[in-house]
């Protein structure tokens, strides 16, 4: 009777929904043919039963890992029988949900070869790379260094005599530590290191280094190599053998150091290409830029599976003759509906992301090398903003799904478990921002010069007005024009930008102002990426949306995201003096009325997600509400119900439980 009571609860709220849900999922997905493909991919995956994944968390290591290997090498089969397109291939693998060396092999090893090979090099790798016939990893991060890349100790020395470098770990820290799929599957890496010559330094670069043999899988001579170990979560992260690796003097030819940015010649003599060094760090701009769009992703899963359990769960009151579904109590809706609104802003601005990096990409490519600075800090920032909100919003998630959500089967504990290190990989979230606050204060400084700031900084040109304009809000229906929301945002990041610059031009030594005003940076980093998202959902919505009420859910999403923003950071809006203690109590009233008005909606605009249920994993995000029979179900599929008395009670229950009956006696 309950179950059937749930499952009517989402049909009754699908039936509220005021908006064409198709045309939403086509705007979510970015396309028709996005759509298209992500739908038949998720389907052919759910299907096929090696995709199964709702053992994870009672399988041990070596079974996991066992286990992802079978499902990594099905998938290739299937990608190469259906022969799908590239686009098809990265889909399917998406939503086999798994993570696996096959991330790292096409996220980051193939992108540094076409990135920093010369296209010599990439003719000779890029075909086995791309069949598989090789497997390879990214090598950078040491047991002693991962942030500061400059200080990496692995030497790749050039010995002239027999034209080839020698690669060495001079110390125990130089040791690779961390690179995904290096600890069992990888054959090959790109090993960042040392660049040494006739005794001299000259900084760091890639080199292809062949780490097992292609024959038996054994480490090549002068290889040591492992897993490092069990990490955060039972299943999670522990399908990826994450590795340690130490190099005695392995040779390798000259010609497999990645020579687009420097070149060795055959002499030995050093020769900077005249494309910036910094292109040496452009796989991490490009993965960096996939990690934007995928926390949309995470972010909207968790969102998913909280919105649609907090519409069949009831606690107290009265609602028709039931008690009240758990999704109109208005605190539970102020700590949901921000999160779904922040999961459509990052997916429009991870969409904008990846035009900015296929912008920037064609110009290098055309040797304009103007935009990289702009690229690398919006890659940065937006990765840190957005990976620090979804691991905060899916522990939110958990947390608005009550005590379900603790359990394994509400699909939140792995997800998390899964996605927290997103916050640390690919650059310390922290370490990043400051990159940002350090071009923003660059950017600054060279105003005065005649130096145009160009894309997300241009509002900066703007300066004198920003400083002083007043928050145009007269009355409550003002916070929904985007230009004015748009232009706080602005005022909000200039004045904070200004602040510290002339707080750092105190510091006779500007390292020193950096260490010492780094918290109030990372602020104004902050502040300038989460405009960024603003004034990115803005400019979405200027476009042609089809479909009826697509556009006005948006633009109540659009508005929600700005304003809990503002609400969470009213503290730097009013000391900047960018609003009033009045127009600040107006928004929260704005916010109010704008949960009311996503409210109805709200199962539909999770539903757009188009997630299946095998994706979600999740018994409190089923499509069809059937929460409390599956959890039943779930509960006794756990091997500690395989018999009804437990091992163990034999030697350790029962000897307690008759020792208390003799004390009993006593
Ligand atoms: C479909 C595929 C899915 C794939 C998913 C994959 C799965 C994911 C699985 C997980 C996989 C996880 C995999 C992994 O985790 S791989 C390992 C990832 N590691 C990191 O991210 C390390 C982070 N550290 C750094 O990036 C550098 O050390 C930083 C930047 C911190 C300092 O650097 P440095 O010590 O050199 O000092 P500097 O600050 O003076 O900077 C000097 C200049 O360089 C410019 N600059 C800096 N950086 C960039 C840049 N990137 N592009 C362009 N320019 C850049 C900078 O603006 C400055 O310019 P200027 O002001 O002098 O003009
Ligand atoms: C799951 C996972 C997968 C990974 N995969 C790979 C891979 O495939 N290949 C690879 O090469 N690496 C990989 N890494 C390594 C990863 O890139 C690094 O761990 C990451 O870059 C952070 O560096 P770190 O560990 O040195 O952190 P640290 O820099 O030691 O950070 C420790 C603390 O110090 C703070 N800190 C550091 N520097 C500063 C500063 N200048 N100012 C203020 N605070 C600072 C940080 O904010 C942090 O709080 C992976 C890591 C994880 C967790």
């Amino acid at each position: 009777m309950e179950a059937e009571a749930a499952v009517d609860y989402l049909v009754d709220e699908r039936s509220k929904a005021q908006f064409d849900i198709d045309a939403m999922k086509i705007i979510w997905a970015g396309g028709k043919h996005e759509f298209e493909v992500s739908d038949r991919m998720a389907r052919l995956v759910a299907s096929d039963p090696v995709f199964r994944k709702d053992n994870r968390a009672i399988l041990d290591r070596k079974e996991l890992f066992k286990n992802t290997l079978r499902k990594a090498a099905h998938a290739w089969k299937r990608i190469i029988e259906l022969r799908l397109s590239e686009q098809e291939a990265s889909k399917l693998r998406f939503f086999v949900d798994e993570p696996a060396y096959t991330d790292l092999h096409w996220g980051m090893f193939i992108p540094v070869i076409k990135g920093q090979g010369t296209e010599e090099q990439r003719k000779k790798w890029l075909p086995m790379a791309y069949r598989m016939q090789i497997i390879g990893c990214y090598a950078q991060t040491e047991l002693g260094h991962g942030s500061n890349v400059q200080g990496l100790e692995t030497t790749a020395t050039f010995d002239p005599e027999l034209d080839e470098f020698v690669i060495h770990s001079p110390t125990l820290t130089s040791s690779k530590w961390w690179p995904g799929g290096l600890g069992r599957a990888s054959t090959h890496a790109v090993v960042f290191a040392r660049l040494i010559t006739d005794g001299k330094d000259h900084g760091i670069n890639g080199f292809i280094v062949q780490l097992r043999s292609l024959d038996d899988h054994l480490p090549l001579p002068g290889i040591i190599i492992g897993d490092i170990g069990m990490k955060f979560g039972n299943g999670a992260y522990n399908t990826m053998d994450n590795g340690f690796l130490r190099f005695d003097h392995v040779r390798i030819p000259r010609d497999q150091m990645l020579m687009r940015v420097k070149q060795v010649t055959r002499e030995g003599k050093v020769v900077q290409s005249d494309v910036p060094w910094q292109l040496l760090y452009g796989t991490m701009v490009y993965v960096r830029q996939t990690i934007v769009a995928d926390a949309s992703c995470a972010l909207s899963r968790a969102v998913c599976i909280a919105t649609r359990y907090s519409a069949v769960r009831r606690q107290f009151g009265s609602q028709n003759g039931h008690e009240t579904q758990v999704i109109d109590y208005r605190t539970q809706q102020s700590r949901l509906f921000p999160l779904l609104a922040s999961a459509y802003a990052f997916r429009f601005v991870g969409e904008w992301l990846k035009w900015l990096y296929m912008d920037v990409t064609q110009r290098l490519q055309a040797r304009d090398f103007s935009t990289l600075p702009e690229a690398h800090a919006c890659t940065a920032g937006l990765k840190s903003l957005t990976t620090s909100v979804t691991a905060d919003a899916i522990e939110e998630c958990r947390k608005l799904c009550g005590g379900h959500g603790y359990l394994c089967s509400s699909g939140l504990p792995e997800l998390f478990a899964v996605y927290v290190p997103a916050c640390t990989y690919e650059g310390d979230n922290i370490v990043l921002l400051l990159q940002v606050a350090r071009f923003l204060m660059k950017t600054v400084s060279q105003l005065g010069s005649g130096e145009r700031p160009v894309g997300t900084t241009t509002y900066l040109l703007r300066l004198e007005h920003l400083l002083q304009c007043p928050c145009d809000v007269q009355g409550a229906e003002d916070w929904l024009k985007p230009d004015v929301v748009v232009q706080l945002f602005e005022a909000r990041s200039a004045r904070m930008t200004v602040a510290c610059a002339k707080s750092l031009s105190k510091f006779s030594k500007p390292e020193d102002g950096f260490m010492d005003l780094s918290a109030d940076l990372v602020s104004v980093a902050t502040a300038h990426c989460q405009l960024i998202v603003v004034s990115k959902f803005v400019e979405k919505l200027q476009q042609d949306i089809p479909g009826e009420g697509v556009k006005q859910q948006l633009e109540a999403l659009c508005s929600i995201y700005a304003l809990s923003l503002l609400k969470k950071h009213l503290g730097d809006f009013l000391s900047t003096s960018c609003i009033t203690s009045k127009q600040a109590s107006l928004a929260n009233d704005v916010l109010r009325s704008l949960y009311s008005q996503v409210r109805p909606n709200a199962i539909a605009l999770v539903d757009a997600f188009n997630y299946t249920d095998h994706f979600l994993g999740s018994v409190l995000g089923r499509y069809d509400g059937n929460v409390y029979p599956k959890l039943y179900e779930e509960a006794l599929k756990d091997p500690l119900n395989e018999s009804v008395v437990p091992d163990g009670y034999h030697e350790y229950l029962q000897p307690v439980l008759k020792q208390r009956l003799r004390t009993a006696r006593l």
